[in-house]
């Protein structure tokens, strides 16, 4: 069945941890084994709901290794990488070595990305088709600090920044990008959007992106949400129309915790 439980027929549930700068390279191994045990144990459906993790940098070869030698399902990805192939950039990453690590996903623009590194739109531009040059689908984050949403031009901002980073992008690569939005103000801060703010946003989105790509594609493109979010608010998130997933940071820190968020759909039989 490739069904959700809320009539969202083709854009199969995303559920993502975004670990940050968290757990080392032996760190990372035990958590991703524990969360794979979990799931296991709790007879996860990949098919139905799937679960992708954005470890360091330092980690991914590890990753790596455990999602082959276990043949486990879940997907992983880098938190960043370079606009560029390859050359004179110190510390930066290529797209090119996250697809010979096999990530699937690389997450572009992340608001800790923008703010810290001062990241352009343009920037992030270049590098959401850097990744698709390079075959990892780009995970675009997008949102608003405090002071925008106050002021309640959350909605033109979020979107004005999806413009920029969808620009030059064919119909294929929008229908296959992941678009996250996460407004600035919810995020470690235990502020959650509520499922009304998070669907007005993803609708918005959804809004835009069809006008620029056109319907049949903005129907395919998956919109998730992040932002303190855990266990206990996933589910009603998720019951949204037009959010097709989660973007995790701290809860995803802990595989229990984060295991139960992937299994959302199992909180919603019991609502
Ligand atoms: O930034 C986030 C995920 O990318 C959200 O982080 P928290 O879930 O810790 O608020």
């Amino acid at each position: 069945m490739t069904t959700s439980t809320n009539g969202k027929f083709d854009r199969k549930p995303f559920i993502a941890g975004n670990w940050k700068m968290n757990m080392d390279h032996v760190q990372g191994i035990t958590l991703l084994q524990k969360l794979a045990w979990t799931l296991s144990d709790a007879k996860h459906d990949y098919s139905r709901v799937e679960v992708a993790v954005f470890p360091p940098f330092t980690d991914l070869r590890g990753v790596q290794t455990l999602v082959q030698g276990d043949e486990l399902d879940v997907v992983y990805g880098g938190q960043d990488l370079s606009q560029f192939d390859s050359g004179a950039y110190t510390g930066d990453i290529s797209g090119q070595f996250l697809a010979k690590l096999g990530c699937s996903y690389v997450l572009v623009g992340h608001s800790e990305r923008r703010t810290i590194h001062n990241e352009s739109d343009d920037v992030l531009n270049a590098k959401t088709k850097a990744a698709f040059r390079h075959g990892i689908t780009p995970v675009l984050c997008v949102g608003e600090g405090l002071e925008i949403r106050q002021a309640g031009t959350h909605v033109d901002h979020t979107l004005a920044q999806l413009r920029a980073g969808v620009e030059g992008l064919t119909p294929e690569q929008a229908a296959e990008l992941v678009v996250a939005y996460e407004p600035v103000w919810a995020i470690g801060t235990g502020e959650v959007a509520g499922p009304e703010d998070a669907q007005e946003m993803c609708a918005a989105i959804r809004a835009e992106l069809a006008t620029l790509f056109g319907a049949d594609v903005a129907a395919k493109t998956r919109l998730l949400y992040g932002g303190s979010v855990k266990a206990n608010n996933a589910a009603s998130i998720l019951k949204e129309r037009d959010v097709d997933g989660l973007l995790v940071g701290g809860a995803s820190l802990d595989a229990a915790e984060f295991a139960n968020i992937v299994r959302f759909e199992s909180h919603l039989l019991t609502d």
